[in-house]
C-alpha cells in the first residue's frame, strides 16, 4: 500500500483509492489523471471497472489484463485486501480501471448500503462491467452476485431509462468472467444458464411507468468468458488472459469491448468532477439523474474553461488599456483584439466542445459576450481618441495649406483635400479596429467629426473672409490717402464732387477685388451681403478718418493762411508783392480774407455740387452687429456752426497780423537814403577823388584795393579773413593785457616811462556785426530777416553814423 492523502491512498504506481473506507471520494483525482497524462485525452480513453466477490481473482486479474499494480491477497493470509474503490491507469492504455471492494466481504458484514452505492456509481461511469465469479457460483443466487445484479438492473433503470428510449448511447457492457473453469460444463451452457437467470431478475423487477415493456438487452450487452485455473492449468490460463486483453486493445476484432457506444461522453479532463458529483448524489441518497449530472458537469467545466480563456485573454488586453485611455491611437488594434479573441474561443472550443452540447454552445455565446464587452471599451475609446486626432490634423492641415506659403491658398480646395484626407484615414483605422461588426458601429463618430471638421471649416472660413476684408480695406486706405489729400488742399468749388467719384470708384474696386478672393469660400449670400457692407462702413469710416486728420484745427488754418497769402501776398503772377504807400493794401487784404472766409462753410459739409456725385451708405443688414452702427448723415458735417465760427476768429487774427506786417514794410520801404545827400556827398567828396585819380600811387592803391575786395567776395574769404583778423586782434589784445598785468603787478624799481603807450584806437577800423532785429510775426511759417549793420569812423572829430537797412526775406521750404 501507498502513501495516504488526506485519509486516501496513493498507490506505489499510480494506482489511486477513489473511495476510502469511510466513503469519502479523493480530492486527488484530478491530479492524479492529469499525472496519467489523461487530462486532455478527452474522449480518447475508457474505464472499466470490475465486480465480484471478495478474494475472487480480480485485482489479480485487472494486473494481467491492463497492466496495473493493484494490490493482490497475500495467499497465507486470505483477507480482504481491496477497500472502498481503487482507480489506476491502464498501461500503455487510455484506460482508467477501477478494482472495486469485494462483494459480500466479511469484514462489511452484512452492510449492503456499500455494495449498492458503488454499483450505482460503477455503472454511472463504465463502459465495461467485469462480473468475476467462479464456475461453481454459477446457478447460485448469492454467490452469482445475482443480488447485486438484481440492484445493477434496477438503479440503471432509473439512471439510463430515459435516455435508452433516446438511442443506444448509454449502454454498458456486462463482461461475465467465469474462473477456474474446468471444462466439464461447457461455456455455452454456463452463459445460458446465467443469461436465464438474469432475465429472471430482469422480468421479476418493478419497473417505471412507461418503461414496462422494457427490455434487458435495450440497456445491457452481455458477455461472457472463461478463464482456466490459475495454478492447475497455468499456462491455458495466461493464454485465455492475454486473448481477453487483446479484445480491449485491439479495435479491429469483432468482439473488441471497448465500443464507443459503451462510452459515458465525459470529456477526460471532467471524469474527476463528474466522478466527485456522482458519489456525492449517490452518497446523499438523492436521485441520481444522469443527464441533468452531465449538464452539471457540463456547466462546471465550460465554466471553469471559460474562465481559464478569459484569464488569458484579459491579460492580453489589459496591455492596451492603458495607452487607449491616455488618448492615443494604437495601430493594429483590430489586428489584436481579433486574435486575443479567437485564441480565446479556440482554446475554448478545444476543451469545451466535448461536454454537452446546449451547455457548451451557451457558455460559448457568454464568453464571446464578455469579450466583446471588454474589447468595447477598446474600441470606443480608439474610436474617440481617431476623432481627436483626425480633427487636429484637419486643423494642422488646413493651417498649413492656408499660410502664406501654403501648399494650397485656394480655400475650396484646401477644405476639400483637407476633409477628404481625415475620413480616408478615420475610414481606415475605424474599419480596422471594429472587430464586432454587429455591436459595434463608427459611422456616428464620423458623422460627430464630419460636423465638427465643418465647424472648424467655417471658423477658418470666418477668419479667412476676416483677412480679406482687412486686405481690401488696407488696399482702399491706401488708394484713398493721396486723392484725399489733394482734393482737400485744393480747396477747389468742386472738392467734395472729386472726392466722392473717386471714393466712389475705389470702393467698387474693392467690392470687386473682394468678390473675386472670396469666390471659392462658398460664402452665403447674407455673409457676403455683411462683408460688403463692412467694407462700404469701413471705407465710409477711413474716408472720414482722412479727411478729420487734414482738417484739423493746426492743418485747416494753415490751408486757410495758405490761401489768404496766395491772394494777399502775391500777385495775380504769382509774384511776391512789396508794398508801395500808394498801393491799395487794405483793398487786397479785404477781398483775400473774404474769398479766404468762404472756404470754412466749403469744407465744414460733405456735400458735392453735382448731385450725381452724392453718396449715401446702404443701411447694414440685419445680421450685422448694432454697436458697428454709424450715423452716416450726422457723419457728413465736417465742422460745426460754432467750430466754423472759431476757426473765422482765428484765421482773422492771423490775418490781421499779416495785414500789420505788410503796412510796416511799407514804412520800412520809405526809410531811404534822400536824393539831395547823394549830391552833397559828390561836392563834398570831389577833392578827395580827384587827389586819388591823379596821384599814381593813391590811384594803383585803390586799384590793388578793389582787385582784392573784388577776389575776397568772389571766393567768398570774406568770413574767414574776418575770423582770422578778430582772433589775431584777441590775441595781441590779450598779450598786451598780461603784459601790462605783469608790468605793474611787479614793484616799480626804474623811473616810469615818460610816455604811456600808445593805444590803437579803434579809428580806422571796422567792424562787422551781426544781429537778429525783430521777427517777423509768428504766423505759423517763419521767416527771418536779416541786418547787415556798417559802422564806419571817419577821420574827423566828429562821427557820423549811417545805417541802412537790407531786408531779405526768405520763404521757407514746403511751406505751403
Ligand atoms: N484458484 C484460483 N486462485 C486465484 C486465481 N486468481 C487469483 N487467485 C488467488 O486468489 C487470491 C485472491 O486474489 P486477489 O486477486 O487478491 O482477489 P481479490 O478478489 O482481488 O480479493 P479482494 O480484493 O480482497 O476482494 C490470491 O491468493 C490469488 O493468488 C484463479 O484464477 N484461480
Amino acid at each position: 500500500m501507498g502513501a495516504k492523502l488526506n485519509g486516501h491512498h496513493s498507490g506505489n504506481s499510480g494506482q489511486i483509492q477513489i473511495i476510502n473506507e469511510e466513503k469519502n471520494f479523493t480530492p486527488h483525482l484530478s491530479a492524479q489523471i492529469e499525472r496519467w497524462g489523461l487530462r486532455d485525452a478527452g474522449f480518447s480513453y475508457n474505464v472499466v471497472a470490475v465486480f465480484g466477490s471478495q478474494s475472487t481473482g480480480k485485482s489479480t486479474l485487472l494486473n494481467r489484463l491492463f497492466g496495473t499494480t493493484f494490490d493482490v491477497m497475500d495467499e497465507t493470509k486470505r483477507q480482504q485486501t481491496t477497500k472502498g474503490i481503487w482507480m489506476c491507469r491502464g498501461m500503455d492504455m487510455s484506460v482508467m480501471v477501477m478494482d472495486v471492494e469485494g462483494t459480500d466481504g466479511r469484514e462489511r458484514g452484512e452492510d449492503q448500503d456499500f455494495e449498492r452505492k458503488s454499483a450505482l456509481f460503477s455503472l454511472a461511469s463504465s463502459e465495461v462491467l467485469i462480473i468475476n465469479l467462479w464456475e461453481h457460483q454459477v446457478g447460485l443466487y448469492q454467490g452469482a452476485n445475482m443480488g447485486l445484479l438484481k440492484t445493477v438492473f434496477e438503479v440503471n433503470l432509473g439512471l439510463f431509462g430515459k435516455k435508452a428510449q433516446e438511442g443506444p448511447q448509454s449502454r454498458t457492457l456486462l463482461l461475465f468472467v467465469i474462473r477456474d473453469h474446468i471444462g466439464v460444463t461447457p461455456l455455452a451452457n454456463l452463459q445460458a444458464t446465467l443469461t436465464a437467470d438474469l432475465t429472471r431478475i430482469w422480468d421479476s423487477l418493478t419497473k417505471p411507468s412507461g418503461l414496462a415493456q422494457a427490455q434487458l438487452s435495450d440497456y445491457f450487452d452481455l458477455s461472457f468468458t472463461a478463464l482456466p485455473h490459475k495454478i492447475l492449468e497455468a499456462q491455458r490460463f495466461e493464454n485465455e488472459v492475454a486473448r481477453l486483453r487483446e479484445r480491449f486493445v485491439n479495435k479491429t476484432l469483432q468482439d473488441y469491448l471497448f465500443k464507443d457506444v459503451y462510452h459515458k461522453r465525459i470529456p477526460a479532463d471532467g471524469v474527476a468532477v463528474y466522478m466527485e458529483n456522482i458519489w456525492q448524489q449517490v452518497q446523499n441518497n438523492k436521485d441520481l439523474d444522469l443527464p441533468t449530472q452531465q449538464e452539471l458537469l457540463a456547466q462546471f467545466r465550460c465554466d471553469e474553461i471559460a474562465s481559464a480563456a478569459l484569464n488569458e485573454f484579459n491579460t492580453q488586453a489589459k496591455s492596451q488599456k492603458r495607452p487607449i485611455e491616455a488618448g492615443k491611437v494604437v495601430q493594429g488594434l483590430g489586428e489584436m483584439m481579433k486574435q486575443w479573441r479567437d485564441e480565446a474561443l479556440a482554446r475554448y472550443d478545444r476543451d469545451a466542445s466535448r461536454y454537452h452540447n446546449g451547455v457548451y454552445t451557451r457558455k460559448r455565446l457568454d464568453l464571446l459576450a464578455t469579450i466583446t464587452s471588454t474589447l468595447s471599451p477598446l474600441f470606443f475609446g480608439q474610436l474617440k481618441n481617431l476623432h481627436k486626432s483626425c480633427l487636429a490634423t484637419f486643423k494642422a492641415s488646413l493651417q498649413s495649406s492656408l499660410s502664406p506659403g501654403g501648399k494650397d491658398n485656394d480655400f475650396a480646395n484646401a477644405i476639400g483635400r483637407a476633409k477628404r484626407e481625415c475620413e480616408e484615414n478615420f475610414l481606415a483605422v475605424a474599419q480596422e479596429a471594429c472587430v464586432d461588426e454587429k455591436e459595434w458601429t463608427w459611422e456616428e463618430e464620423l458623422l460627430l467629426l464630419r460636423e465638427e471638421m465643418g465647424a472648424v471649416a467655417e471658423v477658418f472660413r470666418k477668419d479667412e473672409t476676416k483677412k480679406v476684408v482687412n486686405l481690401v480695406e488696407r488696399s482702399f486706405k491706401q488708394q484713398l490717402s493721396e486723392p484725399v489729400e489733394l482734393q482737400l488742399n485744393k480747396g477747389s468749388r468742386d472738392m467734395w464732387d472729386n472726392l466722392l467719384g473717386t471714393f466712389k470708384r475705389l470702393l467698387d474696386n474693392a467690392e470687386s477685388l473682394y468678390l473675386a478672393k472670396t469666390k471659392t469660400f462658398n460664402c452665403t449670400d447674407e455673409e457676403n451681403s455683411g462683408s460688403l457692407s463692412a467694407i462700404r462702413r469701413r471705407a465710409w469710416q477711413a474716408l472720414r478718418s482722412k479727411i478729420d486728420e487734414q482738417t484739423t484745427d493746426a492743418v485747416m488754418l494753415s490751408k486757410l493762411r495758405v490761401h489768404f497769402e496766395e491772394r494777399f501776398r502775391y500777385d495775380e503772377q504769382g509774384i511776391p508783392r512789396v508794398w508801395k504807400p500808394d498801393d491799395d493794401i487794405d483793398g487786397a487784404y479785404k477781398q483775400a480774407k473774404e474769398q479766404t472766409l468762404a472756404l470754412i462753410p466749403l469744407y465744414a459739409k460733405i456735400a458735392p455740387h453735382d448731385p450725381a456725385f452724392e453718396y449715401t451708405l446702404p443701411p447694414s443688414p440685419p445680421s450685422s452687429p448694432p454697436e458697428e452702427e454709424i450715423d452716416f448723415q450726422s457723419s457728413l458735417t465736417i465742422f460745426s456752426e460754432t467750430k466754423c465760427l472759431d476757426l473765422s476768429n482765428r484765421f482773422r487774427r492771423d490775418a490781421d497780423a499779416y495785414y500789420v506786417e505788410a503796412k510796416r514794410s511799407t514804412v520800412s520801404s520809405i526809410a531811404q537814403v534822400p536824393y539831395w545827400m547823394y549830391g552833397v556827398m559828390v561836392v563834398l567828396g570831389w577833392n578827395e577823388a580827384m587827389l586819388v585819380l591823379f596821384n599814381p600811387l593813391y590811384f594803383m592803391f585803390a586799384i590793388t584795393a578793389t582787385t582784392l575786395a573784388y577776389l575776397i567776395t568772389k571766393f567768398g574769404l570774406a568770413g574767414p579773413l574776418l575770423q582770422v583778423s578778430k582772433t589775431a586782434a584777441g590775441e595781441v589784445q590779450r598779450q598786451a593785457t598780461n603784459r601790462l598785468r605783469a608790468h605793474f603787478s611787479q614793484p616799480v624799481l626804474e623811473t616810469p616811462a615818460l610816455s604811456s603807450p600808445s593805444r590803437n584806437s579803434s579809428s580806422g577800423q571796422s567792424h562787422l556785426g551781426s544781429d537778429s532785429s525783430a521777427m517777423a510775426p509768428k504766423l505759423g511759417s517763419s521767416y527771418t530777416k536779416i541786418n547787415l549793420t556798417t559802422r564806419t569812423n571817419s577821420s574827423s572829430t566828429s562821427s557820423a553814423y549811417r545805417d541802412a537797412d537790407e531786408e531779405f526775406e526768405m520763404r521757407p521750404v514746403g511751406a505751403f
